[in-house]
């Protein structure tokens, strides 16, 4: 492997690191004007900017996700489709990118195409697809959560495969902080947009309402019979007895979501690959942190194994470093990020 294929993909694999447990409850640091009208001290996981209406306020708060039907174009959805059969057939390479295929057929010599290519991933140097993270339209949700000062840290298209009948489909329970070096958690939010209609045939999210108020748990690789996706970290001890809320989506209707919140999705029991486009979002206010020490240590330990696998790497590369030159000013200022 070249030298600039290896830098890229160990930026990439490194950027999977994680950080400590985010027990406690942190004054939301970022909030902005305060309009009396909508001032509500009560609220602790959305902003004061009068663009969701109070029962949207009420609903993300207590249940750490809120969707809004029809969001983004199908003018878009279909460019963001092309793109991504462009980038299969690789007839554009954008720096940083990442091709993922479904773990049953990682070790193959298939040539990506549409249907080998489970995720694309990273997608910041590619004009097109970044577009979807500066949609004025998602921007101004994702506001609500993060304040003026808003960061794309993380991007990817997913195309959920049909499932091979080892039901390696499945994204396993998790919470996405579990990924991720940067604090307060509340600054964080995910954008997911269905590209087509999704539900539970075609493997929809599946989301526990009200999760986002705990800690962040442990994770690991669940013991699926059929093998897991790499760094697919499931949560063993989720509450069996929470409520499960399957997301029935149409194309261009979007979730947003907190980094606490646990979630995962269904095995795709059709023949279509079924599409979403997602970004982390963040505040440039917010912070790196150090994970050693805490549970997210498995998944540094995992990818710093791996990038020495692949690479050779010892030390020397900081995670911070790598985050910040792979996130995204996409609003206000780039304060710490
Ligand atoms: C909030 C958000 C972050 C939540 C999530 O996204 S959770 C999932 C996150 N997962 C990832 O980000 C994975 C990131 N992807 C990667 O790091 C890369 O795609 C790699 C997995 C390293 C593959 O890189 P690639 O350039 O394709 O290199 P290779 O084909 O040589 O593969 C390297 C070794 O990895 C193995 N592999 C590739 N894909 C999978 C898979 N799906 N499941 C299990 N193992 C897999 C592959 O077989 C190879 O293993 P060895 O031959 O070295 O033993
Ligand atoms: N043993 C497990 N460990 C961790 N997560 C699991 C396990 N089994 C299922 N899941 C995950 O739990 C979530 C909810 O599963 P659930 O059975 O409610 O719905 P589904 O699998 O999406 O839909 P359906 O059962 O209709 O296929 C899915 O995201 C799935 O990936
Ligand atoms: O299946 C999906 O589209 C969601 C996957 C997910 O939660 C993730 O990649 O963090
Ligand atoms: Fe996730
Ligand atoms: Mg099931």
């Amino acid at each position: 492997m070249d030298g600039a294929r290896a830098a890229s993909r160990l930026r990439v694999v490194l950027g999977h690191l994680g950080c400590p447990s985010a027990g406690a409850v942190i004054a939301h640091p970022t909030a902005g004007a305060i309009s009396s009208a909508s001032f509500h001290p009560q609220f602790q996981y959305t902003l004061d900017n009068n663009v969701l209406s109070l029962e949207q306020r009420k609903f993300y708060e207590e249940n750490g996700f809120l969707v809004i039907k029809n969001l983004v174009s199908d003018a878009d959805i279909e460019r963001f489709r092309n793109e991504f059969e462009r980038l299969c057939r690789q007839e554009v390479k954008p720096a940083g990118l990442m091709l993922m295929k479904d773990v049953t057929i990682a070790k193959t010599d298939l040539a990506p195409s549409e249907r080998v290519i489970t995720k694309a991933q990273d997608f910041q140097e590619d004009e097109e697809l970044f577009r979807y993270c500066t949609l004025p339209e998602i921007l101004k949700y994702v506001e609500c959560f993060t304040g003026p000062n808003i960061m794309a840290m993380h991007t990817m298209l997913i195309n959920k495969p049909p499932d091979s009948g080892k039901k390696t489909s499945r994204h396993p329970l998790h919470q996405d902080l579990h990924y991720f070096p940067f604090r307060p958690s509340n600054s964080i939010v995910c954008a997911w947009t269905a590209m087509e209609h999704i539900d539970r045939n075609n493997g929809c999210l599946v989301v526990l309402p009200g999760t986002h108020k705990g800690t962040l748990k442990p994770h690991d690789y669940p013991q699926w019979e059929g093998g897991v996706n790499i760094m697919f970290h499931g949560i063993q001890d989720y509450d069996e007895n929470n409520a499960r809320v399957h997301l029935v989506m149409e194309k261009g209707d979007t979730v947003f979501f907190h980094p606490l919140l646990i979630h995962g999705s269904g095995q795709n029991r059709t023949q279509g690959f079924r599409k979403a486009i997602s970004c982390h979002f963040a505040s440039a206010n917010c912070h790196y942190i150090d994970v050693k020490g805490t549970s997210q240590e498995n998944i540094e330990n995992e990818i710093v194994s791996l990038a020495e696998k692949l690479y050779g790497v010892k030390d020397g590369v900081s995670l911070k470093d790598v985050w910040r030159f792979r996130g995204r000013l996409v609003k206000g200022q780039r304060v710490n990020l």
